[in-house]
């Protein structure tokens, strides 16, 4: 049981990667002011650490330092940096037990999920390592005979990242690790509800020789402090942000100033159409996966289930049994497999939708209410009768609420599943060949599961179009966003 600091500490083999230092420049400092902040353990409500609570100036000192550090490192051969990564990566696995509890005890979610998202976030790490040998130019053929045209890729220069508490471990790597292969800097500012997978990771990243001031971790409870220096010190020339599409506009706005290259993952409201034709089996096994992972706080997760009216019992009566055997506890006791939500306002979001949708004439087919655990814990829900006036239908929930919408037609579900301003993530399970082509084409989203509700993978582009965001994370493509194409006309 997680009592205190010491408590986490003792159950770690490594007790130095609970660090409550932040990671500037190279160096791990308190703040200059003293003070610090609080973690809490989300299924206990126990203080956990006290991490450094950085001001503005620390973090322009980690920018400066980021500056510092990135020529040398842009001009090392992409094998020479592939080896740090790689070896990172290697220390991030062999320490993948304490960094996941580490993760559990501060974020909440079960143990399984969070040894999966070390691997997850270690993966990004890897598949970059490699990318970092492959950054290939290209050669045009000139317009006129006396004239050779080349393209080269070189690194942006010093990026800044902000992340959500949702993947404390997988967000960061997938945004440093490109930068890093793509042969730039990076500052980190992680959230104030989860920094110790950041500073954990911190560690390991020293330790595998990544060179000081390349990768800082810059702790603060001020986001707004941080975003607002990382759009305005002009040493930065890349911003990278994953959280709701709120935020992510306010830092856009603020970026525009500088015309800095932005990438955002965004908010998502995943539409998971199940139709007729479908394996029911197979289709309640992807709603599981799809809709309760880390306890439904995950943009890509299913927000809306369209079921088509032949199927819509059956599919609603097999979902209340996998979902009744869903167990809730603390994440860090084996056997769990929903923990806690994140934070008080987690609970009340759900609690929201659920009463707008039963106000508007929804059903309680299983859960609906606080679990007896009390806290930040909430029974798995599931409600019937769900309508496109529901606030659910609009808003992303984030949290154990499955609300089944009955459709009857393919175009009318292929309408409402577009009908939104975002479009992240949708879901679809069906067998007839032509209906998936068609379905998979008409779903305005970046990205499009087929009869699987788990899509996330290192190597593949993952992002949104709309309101979801701009730029992609993962894959071969992952990289572009740290560089900068130059175009070169010799004249022989
Ligand atoms: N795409 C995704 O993966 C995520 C989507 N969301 C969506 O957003 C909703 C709200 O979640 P929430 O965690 O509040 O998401 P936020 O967008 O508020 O937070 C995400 C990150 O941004 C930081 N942040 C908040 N305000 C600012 C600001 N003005 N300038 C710079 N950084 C800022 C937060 O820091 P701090 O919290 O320390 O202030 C956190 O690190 C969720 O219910 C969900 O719908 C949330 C998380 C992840
Ligand atoms: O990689 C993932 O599965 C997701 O990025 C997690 S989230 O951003 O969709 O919440």
């Amino acid at each position: 049981m997680l009592d205190s600091t010491t408590d986490l500490k003792s159950m770690l083999t490594r007790a130095d990667l609970l660090c409550e230092q932040a990671f500037l420049g190279g160096a791990w400092v308190d703040a200059k002011s003293g003070k610090t902040f609080d973690v809490v353990n989300p299924a206990r409500g126990d203080v956990i650490a006290k991490v450094a609570d950085l001001s503005r100036e620390e973090i322009a000192d980690a920018i400066d330092a980021a500056e510092q550090a990135r020529h040398d490192w842009a001009s090392r051969t992409g094998k020479d940096r592939a080896g740090v990564l790689r070896k990172w990566f290697d220390l991030m696995m062999e320490n993948q037990e304490d960094l996941a509890m580490i993760m559990t005890a501060e974020q909440g979610k079960p143990m399984t999920e969070s040894r999966g998202e070390v691997a997850y976030g270690a993966s990004f790490v890897e598949w970059f390592a490699e990318e970092a040998k492959r950054i290939y130019g290209e050669t045009i053929p000139g317009h006129q005979p006396n004239l050779r045209l080349t393209v080269i890729k070189q690194p942006i220069g010093v990026a800044a990242g902000i992340t959500p508490w949702n993947f404390p471990n997988a967000m960061i790597a997938r945004k440093v690790a490109p930068a890093l292969a793509a042969g730039c800097s990076f500052v980190i500012r992680p959230p104030s509800l989860t920094p110790l997978s950041a500073l954990a990771m911190a560690k390991l990243a020293e330790e595998a020789g990544v060179p000081a001031g390349l990768f800082s971790v810059v702790t603060t409870t001020s986001s707004s402090e941080a975003g607002k220096e990382f759009c305005e010190n002009p040493l930065v020339r890349k911003l990278t942000f994953t959280g709701s599409t709120e935020v992510g506009r306010i830092l856009l706005k603020q970026a525009a100033d500088q015309v800095m290259k932005c990438s955002m993952e965004l908010g998502g409201n995943a539409p998971f159409i199940v139709f007729d034709d479908a394996d029911l089996d197979e289709a309640v096994k992807g709603a599981i996966a799809c809709k309760f992972r880390n306890n439904g706080q995950t943009c890509v997760c299913a927000n809306r289930i369209y079921v088509q009216a032949g199927v819509y019992d059956a599919f609603a009566e097999k979902l209340k049994k996998a979902v009744e055997d869903l167990h809730v506890g603390d994440g860090l006791k084996d056997g769990t497999d929903l923990g806690p939500l994140i934070e008080p306002s987690a609970i009340d979001k759900v609690k929201e939708h659920l009463k707008d949708a039963v106000d508007k004439g929804a059903t309680v087919l299983t859960g609906g209410e606080e679990h007896p655990l009390k806290g930040q814990f909430f029974k798995p829900t599931i409600v019937t009768g769900a309508t496109q006036e529901m606030q659910v239908a609009t808003d992303e929930t984030f949290g154990p609420f499955a609300p089944l919408f009955k459709f009857e037609d393919e175009d009318d579900v292929i309408a409402m599943a577009n009908d939104t301003i975002f479009g992240l993530a949708s879901y679809f399970y069906a067998k007839d060949l032509s209906r998936v082509v068609k379905v998979q084409e008409a779903l305005e989203y970046g990205i499009v599961g087929v009869n699987t509700g788990i899509i996330s993978t290192e190597v593949a582009p993952f992002g949104g179009v709309k309101q979801s965001g701009l730029g992609r994370e993962g894959s071969r493509h992952g990289i572009e966003d740290y560089m900068e194409l130059k175009y070169i006309c010799t004249a022989v």
